[in-house]
């Protein structure tokens, strides 16, 4: 694997680590978050194939989990170590993007309860979100896609803990023991109603790589902090592969935008990625809800809805549930929460059906 993509895979660790801080401090309620933790720490040291290798990121994953290993190397949450919480204003952001998703994935699901249907998630990562939408929608059937080495790690996390294998309804299977043995092995999970699929999205040309999905289903396809690691060109031909294959569908986009202040949010946030490796090419092309929106349109979706984070904060959360999360923890930043919500955009664009984004959008 390229080293470029071992970063843009390592960013999945990022978001692991802000959602068990939101659980932690009661913004987001996830019963497999622990079991995904463990076993995503547990087999990605055993997959690293060198002793320095494993140490450099045994190190980098302590600085986020810190007070889930023991000394064996195995993660485990214990009360008596102490563990790396986000500031507020990083959980505050975590919660309203995934609450956000939360709310247009559940009307869509209402709105579809009496219908099989799928769910398609780009860049799936250790996200639990799938499990939890797999046991509370009966008609839904998941498909994940990530690169293999990821796919290979979440493989085995599931099949490790029997909460994670009861929800995705998949059997135990001898565990590879080796490195060589786990990196040789499939990384590929398919039961009834969930697939795992290893796939670096870049190569996407012909359903045939995709035979779990059933073009004909209603879908909604969620891209959460995916597209954007590609180039243009490349998640341009992401989507319109999906928008030209699926008939009847939802897409469903979380990016960060550049904006277009000069100085801007967008050139700061280049800069502290590049210096962890990361790149993020559509930031500053697609730096403004307008240019996502026009981008969309000239990729086929016609009927798309854009708005930012702040937006979304504002006029999609009922008042009770946001004080509620006002009571969580004090939050003196609201300045910097608004201008972060304001850098990231909430995308929703249907075709094939009469469905239609039932909340308010900015664009
Ligand atoms: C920031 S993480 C987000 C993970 C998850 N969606 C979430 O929000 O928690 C980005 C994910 O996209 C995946 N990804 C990026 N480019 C990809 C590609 N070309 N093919 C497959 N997966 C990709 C990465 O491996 C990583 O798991």
């Amino acid at each position: 694997m390229l080293q470029q993509d071992q970063i843009t895979r390592s960013t999945d660790y990022d978001a692991l680590a802000c959602r068990f801080s939101c659980h932690l401090k009661r913004y987001l309620q996830d019963k497999y978050l622990e079991a995904i933790i463990s076993g995503t720490l547990k087999y990605q040291l055993l997959a690293i194939d060198s002793e320095y290798k494993r140490l450099a990121v045994r190190r980098q994953l302590s600085k986020q989990f810190f007070g889930l290993f023991d000394g064996s190397g195995k993660a485990k949450l214990t009360s008596k170590l102490p563990v790396v919480l986000k500031s507020p204003v990083i959980n505050r952001g975590t919660w309203i993007r995934t609450r956000a998703i939360d709310l247009v994935l559940d009307k869509w699901l209402a709105a579809k309860a009496a219908t099989p249907v799928q769910i398609i998630i780009l860049g799936c990562g250790s996200d639990t979100r799938g499990m939890r939408l797999l046991e509370n929608n009966s008609n839904l059937t998941v498909v994940e896609i990530d690169f293999e080495e990821t796919c290979r790690i979440k493989k085995y996390s599931i099949l490790d803990q029997q909460l994670l294998r009861s929800v995705v309804g998949a059997q135990p299977e001898p565990e590879p023991t080796t490195v060589e043995q786990f990196n040789a092995s499939s990384a590929a999970l398919d039961t009834p109603r969930y697939h795992l699929v290893p796939l670096d999205l870049r190569q996407l040309r012909s359903m045939t790589q995709l035979p779990a999905v059933d073009p004909s289903l209603p879908t909604l396809v969620l891209s959460e902090c995916c597209v954007c690691y590609m180039e243009d060109v490349e998640s341009d031909r992401v989507l319109q592969f999906l928008r030209e294959n699926l008939v009847e569908a939802v897409l469903v986009v979380y990016d960060p935008i550049g904006g277009n202040s000069p100085g801007h949010y967008g050139e700061i946030m280049l800069k502290n990625l590049s210096m962890r490796g990361i790149q993020m090419p559509s930031l500053l092309k697609y730096s403004t809800i307008e240019k996502q929106h026009e981008r969309l349109q000239k990729l086929g979706f016609e009927s798309t809805n854009v708005s930012d984070l702040s937006y979304i904060y504002s006029h999609w959360i009922p008042e009770d549930e946001l004080a509620a999360i006002n009571r969580l923890e004090l939050l003196d930043e609201l300045e910097e929460l608004n201008l972060i919500n304001r850098h990231y955009c909430l995308i929703v664009s249907s075709w094939g059906s009469t469905w239609r984004l039932p909340l308010p959008s900015q664009i």
